[in-house]
């Protein structure tokens, strides 16, 4: 590392460095001023509150609270920022101007407050893309004003440490990125790091493609998509800051463990307040309550042991509920749940017809079709109670005017006894009609809504999926028997209650039509994480239930460990649940070295589909080793040894990756003996330094050092298996071992030989 005295601008640069701390100084002291200011007036307003109008003194407080939180927001993020205020520069010299524009650049930006000058400029703001996207010459960004076009003169790299400048760098076309091969190079005990600085032009392009459309991003192992996921929701947030909340946004991630990650870097990025959550706890908070579910990896767990019988089986359902197939016969389904939604009986006021089913039903059917059906019921019931007392009173004066007609009748036709007799019953028919209408109360509206179905979209799902003759209906000449008796079978656990995974979004698409989503559950903008474990249905269900399109969903198929669930292919997602997405590749791998990817690559070849090869950012480490052991306690004793290792080697996260739970519970039972040692599980947070993972929850994790262990369990040449190596292999950034009792258990042969250690 160079010093940054040697560099010619060293001076200018200090002096640039040093303004810019003071000046957030003097921010910051005045705004630790107006902050106390804005708390006295609080504190005053609530001791006034009794002796002023107490109106006006709410709206005192609510004020001053909302001027607080702002400086506070501010204080927070300049106190952020203080000791690294910025990380780039650009120099820019616009067409038809005459002097050079000069920009910091840094995680927010902060004006002079006499003269809108900038003193930094927010990596998100549009004049930064230049820095990003542009190499030295002719550049272009777009603005408000419309494209501007111009020169870049300089680009510029800083590290700033304790807010004191340690390197100037400056970019020309020629010079690699240093400072991403610095942070790359790194020892990890943080994951998502911040990488602002560092973004590279292909995820730059995923961070600002267009936000009015929805996004299929296909990125290799380590190719940022998490990173690059919060990244763009934080741009979001910029662009839309004022006119979408963060709450309005959403990031589906694929467990407990990985939103822990998530979380971590969210306050980072001003993005804490999106939903993060699970697509199975947002199905839960769509339906008001929580499923019993069957672990999600239980499944993977069966597929990848060789003891499990019926495998096509559980695959073929598993794809099946996922796809439009299946989708065809919750509409055939639901379109009968519909038209026998509304009872059949006429809604009466004592004799009197109020509302024929029929009319209700066409209502029903078709003025309220753009509402869920309970909402539909809610607006048939509020137009019998609205009608009803008008309707009655009507009916009370035809009551009265047939009376009175049949009086004069009476009166003319009738005498003496007769007349008498006659003025008397119908007198008397007359009050027991009006009594009756009379006694009849807005209760009926009530009594009859009873009649409609209360059943969830849960009960109807369970219904059909465990009544053989309901599905063989819906399911008409699209499926053989054979195929029904398949998804009965497979759909057993429904009956005790127990719901898979998969059974989750058919559930989601008809909770949507039976009783709509809540208003706080619906989104702007949704990001999936892993998104090749998703299928066609989850998708189009979500779509639904979020009432959003703006969907960005990053995933690597070469990693589709749950390929029997999840899809195959991004094209279908386009075609049929996002049309008009933009589709982006990111082919570079940022996480892991070349002799790593190399073997990573080689592996994946086997798999013999055209799944996209990963191109590592040139950054070289020692080639994978493998130990070749006998015994159980020979690899015991080895795997200790290389722990060992790795920890001399200054490596601060370590993952020892078995291929299922019993392998991994069994080498941690042994390792927990000898040292501090944590066994990885779906829900838990990594707390360890080293960590003992079964294959099937490696995805997207990474560590410094991983050792894959094989002995009882080795993996075989299905796709399935050939893909959780492939996962396994990638979580390393800086050192990859494999220990086991032959290559083979690694799908290793002689000519991979070249891939590894001596
Ligand atoms: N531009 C960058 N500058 C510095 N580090 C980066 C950059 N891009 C990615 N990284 C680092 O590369 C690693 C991989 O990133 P991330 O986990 O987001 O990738 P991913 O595509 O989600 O991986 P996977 O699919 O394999 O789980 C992380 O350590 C991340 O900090």
């Amino acid at each position: 590392m160079s010093s940054p005295k040697d560099h010619p601008d060293y001076k200018n640069e200090k002096n640039r460095l040093e303004y810019t701390k003071d000046y957030i100084q003097s921010i910051l002291e005045v705004a630790s001023t107006t902050q106390g200011g804005y708390k006295e007036n609080i504190k005053d307003a609530f001791v006034n509150l009794d002796h002023l109008d107490s109106s006006l003194s709410y709206i005192n407080i609510l004020t001053n609270a909302r001027l607080l939180e702002l400086i506070q927001g501010d204080i927070r993020n300049l106190s952020n920022i203080k000791h690294k205020p910025y990380f780039g520069r650009v120099d820019f010299d616009r067409d038809g101007a005459h002097q050079t524009e000069t920009y910091y650049i840094g995680k927010v930006s902060l004006y002079r407050r006499d003269n809108q000058e900038p003193v930094i400029v927010d990596w998100r703001s549009p004049i930064a893309n230049i820095y990003y996207d542009g190499r030295l010459g002719e550049v272009s960004y777009d603005s408000e004003e419309g494209e501007q076009r111009g020169q870049l003169a300089l680009k510029r790299q800083y590290l700033i440490e304790h807010g004191e400048l340690e390197e100037i760098r400056d970019i020309d076309v020629t010079t690699r990125d240093e400072l991403l091969q610095r942070s790359l190079s790194e020892t990890s005990d943080k994951r998502l790091n911040d990488i602002v600085a560092t973004i590279q032009e292909e995820q730059n392009n995923v961070i600002r493609a267009d936000l009015q459309k929805p996004m299929i991003v296909q990125g290799v192992a380590g190719s940022g998509k998490t990173t690059i996921a919060l990244h763009r929701l934080s741009y979001f947030i910029y662009i839309y800051s004022g006119k979408v909340a963060p709450e309005e946004m959403m990031i589906l991630a694929p467990n407990k463990m990985f939103i822990n990650f998530i979380a971590e870097s969210l306050p980072e990025l001003g993005v804490e307040k999106i939903r993060q959550t699970t697509f199975s706890d947002y199905v839960f908070a769509c339906l008001g309550k929580r499923l019993k579910l069957t672990d999600a990896n239980e499944k993977l767990k069966a597929l990848i042991s060789p003891e499990t019988e019926g495998k096509e089986d559980i695959k073929w359902v598993s794809q099946l509920k996922g796809s439009i197939r299946f989708e065809n016969i919750l509409k055939r389904y639901l379109k009968d749940i519909r038209n026998n939604y509304v009872p059949e009986d006429d809604v009466f006021i004592s004799r009197f017809r109020l509302y024929p089913s029929k009319r209700l039903r066409q209502l029903f059917i078709k003025d309220y079709q753009y509402l869920p059906f309970e909402k539909r019921k809610e607006k048939i019931q509020e137009l019998l109670k609205s009608n009803f007392q008008q309707r009655k009173k009507k009916i009370l004066q035809q009551i009265e005017e047939s009376f009175e007609e049949r009086y004069d009748q009476i009166n003319s036709r009738y005498k003496g006894e007769e007349r008498r007799e006659k003025m008397v019953r119908l007198l008397d028919n007359k009050e027991k009609r009006t009594a009756e209408v009379k006694g009849v109360t807005k209760k009926m509206v009530a009594d009859y809504m009873k009649k409609f179905p209360k059943k969830h979209g849960i009960d109807y799902y369970k219904e059909l999926l465990t009544d053989r003759k309901l599905l063989e209906k819906y399911a008409g000449d699209d499926f053989s028997a054979q195929e029904i008796e398949k998804l009965t079978i497979q759909s057993a656990g429904l009956k005790q209650n127990v719901f898979d995974l998969e059974d989750l979004a058919p559930i989601l698409y008809l909770h949507t039509y039976i009783k709509g989503i809540p208003k706080e559950l619906k989104m702007k903008y949704v990001v999936i994480d892993e998104g090749q474990d998703y299928n066609l249905l989850q998708i189009r269900a979500l779509r639904r239930a979020t009432g959003t399109n703006l969907f960005t969903i990053l995933g690597d198929l070469s990693q589709g460990i749950h390929a029997y669930r999840g899809t195959e292919d991004w094209a279908s997602f386009i075609s049929h649940a996002l049309p008009n997405a933009n589709y982006l590749t990111l082919q570079k791998s940022y996480r892991t070295t070349v002799e790593i990817m190399d073997l990573a690559n080689a592996l994946l070849g086997k798999l013999g589909k055209d799944l996209p090869a990963a191109e590592p950012v040139v950054r070289h480490g020692e080639k994978p080793s493998i130990i070749l052991v006998d015994t159980k306690k020979q690899l015991l004793e080895e795997l200790a040894e290389k722990i060992h290792q790795e920890q001399e080697k200054g490596f601060r996260s370590i993952a020892v990756i078995g291929k299922t739970e019993k392998e991994c519970k069994w080498i941690y039972q042994q390792l927990k003996k000898q040292m501090d040692v944590q066994l990885l599980k779906d829900t838990d947070e990594l707390e360890h330094s080293l960590v003992i993972v079964p294959s099937y929850l490696a995805k997207g994790l990474e560590f410094d050092a991983v050792i894959i262990t094989s002995f009882d369990e080795t993996y075989s040449d299905h796709e399935l298996d050939l893909k959780l190596l492939y996962v396994t292999i990638t979580r390393g950034m800086h050192s990859l071992s494999l220990i086991g009792r032959h290559r083979s258990a690694f799908r290793l042969d002689e000519q991979d030989t070249i891939y590894l250690q001596d």
